[in-house]
């Protein structure tokens, strides 16, 4: 289990984790997702130890992670697949790396293997791998020591549609199994399909924390649009049973779910030619959640 409390690291004046406190709990994998710049690799940092933590403190399995004897053994760490010596080989990393743990060399093939980098992969220098190898070779040396924690920073950086298929399957067993899996993205799609629970941060705060169940019901308690061959009279329909009605293009507005529009057209003989739901689902509640920490939002007035 991995315990986030109170979390704040300050960077001169700058606040780039602000009070972060979630768990991460075993048999499940938590996504830590926010937008550029939210401080996701910070608090991942502070977690293994790189980074100190200006207030609060995270532990692993009850333990600070320098406090940890021969940590790979108990928490697999990905944090940056480019960060090991270019010049070394996969293999050498990998050896090098079980070496250091006390593992048997065969443990490299059996990472080499479970990470499907060929033996030639293996024997070439990592400033010559792909950065979708290097993100292989970084989930193989995170897994040496069989840990029952991992901690990985956009672990699907790289990978191919067929890698990260790939990866998804590896860390939902793992899972199973009864391994903590804390993984980072700033891509709701690739945690929204990996996650159980979901810590979403947006300018080093945590906006939203939850199931990825709870979250989804949050976000969809949703607006709906529907249009119809008599808007006006599905519109009157919809406010007589207190629902917010707006008109919206060809159609109208509606807060309330699709399937309640639907009701009360079907009640009222409307015949209806669209109708959708309003909302993106948990893409909208992320981008709601964190709109203020987004680059790429138009200030007010700009054109697009
Ligand atoms: N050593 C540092 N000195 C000053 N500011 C820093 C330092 N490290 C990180 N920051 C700032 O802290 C904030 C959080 O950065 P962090 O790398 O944790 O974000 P992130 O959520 O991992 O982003 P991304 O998805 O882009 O990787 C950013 O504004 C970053 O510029």
């Amino acid at each position: 289990m991995i315990e986030v409390e109170g979390l704040t690291r300050k960077y001169g004046a700058f606040t780039a984790v602000d009070d972060v406190s979630f768990v991460a709990e075993p048999g499940r994998v938590t996504g830590f997702l926010g937008p550029n710049g939210a401080g996701k690799t910070t608090t991942m940092r502070v977690m293994v130890g790189l980074t100190p933590a200006t207030h609060g403190r995270v532990t692993i399995g009850g333990h600070l992670y320098s406090d940890i004897p021969n940590p790979g053994l108990h928490v697999g760490v990905l944090l940056d697949a480019s960060a090991q010596h270019a010049g070394r080989t996969g293999r050498e990393i990998l050896t090098l790396g079980a070496t250091t743990m006390g593992l048997p060399k065969s443990r490299v093939d059996e990472m080499l293997a479970l990470v499907s980098l060929s033996d030639t992969e293996a024997k070439r220098r990592l400033r010559n791998y792909s950065l979708g190898m290097k993100q292989r070779l970084g989930i193989a040396h995170a897994l040496l020591g069989d840990p029952s924690v991992l901690i990985l920073d956009e672990p699907a950086n790289g990978l191919d549609p067929a890698g990260i298929r790939w990866m998804r399957g590896l860390l939902k067993g793992y899972a199973e199994r009864g391994g903590t899996v804390l993984l980072s993205s700033h891509l709701l799609h690739e945690v929204e399909i990996i996650a159980d629970e979901m810590i979403l941060i947006g300018r080093g705060k945590i906006v939203a924390q939850g199931s990825k169940e709870s979250l989804l019901a949050d976000a969809d308690h949703s607006s709906t649009l529907v249009t119809s061959l008599d808007n006006d009279l599905l519109g009157k329909a919809l406010q007589h049973k207190g629902y917010g009605v707006a008109a919206a293009g060809t159609g109208l507005r509606v807060e309330a779910a699709p399937v309640d529009v639907g009701r009360v057209a079907a009640d009222n003989t409307i015949v209806l030619t669209d109708l959708r739901s309003a909302d993106g689902g948990l893409e909208d509640l992320f981008l709601a959640l964190t709109s203020e920490t987004q680059r790429d939002v138009l200030p007010e007035g700009a054109q697009a």
